[in-house]
């Protein structure tokens, strides 16, 4: 099996506007190792989320892929280029290869819909013979995440923004995909539930094995989470590296400016 989750090179992503062309991703060259959280990081308008949605192919006009490839590995099946796959092929990696924790996802839940049911939406529709094993494996995928097993009878109004982002998380490991993308998974949460979340998505790298790509603006999330750490700036990777030594000795002057702007973070790791 390849060390490489996914590889990306030479990206570049263009959004054609009336009022000229954007590169919001420039000649990115990228390694996701198996097993890792890999933490992008970059201020606001640096190409995060651009990143993302076109790596998992959700790129909408006026966006537009303009160059490079993305191989995907994933675990007993062939690599594939992200950026040929058809239509039904996506289809089949989606959830259960490929998983997406969208921005401000929370309002993604079905709001008519017990929690169980949207478990079973995304199971059933994507791993239809695991049929039999649902009602015993939502149970199991709440605790995960620190969530009670009666989490399943209940309607997102009936829960806090971080039990949903927790709910949210089970549902994109229920089918343990290779690779989860979650983008800004603790933004717009508060600091205990943050630090909730973050505990969340470390014990399911540990227990699923899933490899983790994780955006978020904030670089101390990535000092608490990340193994490596790449930073973003309009549109290209400034730099990327072990967590710990890109907080001890930043390379790129940018990177710097942004642990400068946490001082306290950027003590603690070092
Ligand atoms: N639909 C769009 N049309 C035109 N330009 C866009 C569009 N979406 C994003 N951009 C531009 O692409 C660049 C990268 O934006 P992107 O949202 O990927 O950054 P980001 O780092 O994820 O920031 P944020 O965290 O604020 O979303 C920005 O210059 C942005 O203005």
């Amino acid at each position: 099996m390849s060390d490489s989750v996914l590889e990306v090179k030479g990206l570049d992503v263009t959004y054609s506007t009336n009022r000229g062309d954007v590169k919001a991703v420039r000649g990115l060259d990228l390694d996701v190792r198996r097993g890792e959280i890999l933490g992008i990081a970059g201020e606001s308008g640096s190409g995060k989320s651009t990143l993302a949605v076109a790596l998992l192919r959700l790129l909408k006009p006026p966006g537009k892929v303009t160059g490079g490839s993305v191989t995907f590995y994933p675990g007993g099946r062939s690599p594939v280029d992200l950026l040929k796959v058809d239509g039904e092929e996506l289809r089949v990696l989606r959830w259960s290869a490929l998983s997406y924790l969208p921005q401000g996802s929370m309002s993604s839940l079905n709001p008519v819909m017990r929690v169980r049911d949207q478990f079973k939406d995304v199971i059933l529709e994507h791993a239809p013979g695991r049929r039999s094993e649902v009602d015993t494996m939502i149970p199991r995928l709440l605790g995960e995440v620190g969530l009670e097993a009666r989490v399943a009878g209940m309607y997102p109004h009936e829960l806090s923004g971080g039990m949903k982002q927790r709910v949210l998380m089970a549902i994109a490991v229920a089918l343990e995909p290779d690779l989860m993308i979650a983008d800004e998974p603790t933004t717009a949460l508060d600091v205990t539930i943050q630090r909730v979340i973050l505990q969340s998505l470390g014990d399911l790298r540990r227990d699923f094995g899933v490899t983790l790509m994780v955006i978020s603006h904030d670089m101390g999330v990535h000092a608490q989470l990340a193994d490596r750490v790449a930073v973003m700036y309009e549109g290209r990777l400034v730099e990327v590296g072990d967590v710990r030594q890109v907080f001890k000795d930043p390379r790129d002057p940018y990177t710097r400016q942004l642990i400068e702007s946490i001082p306290r973070l950027g003590r603690r790791a070092s």
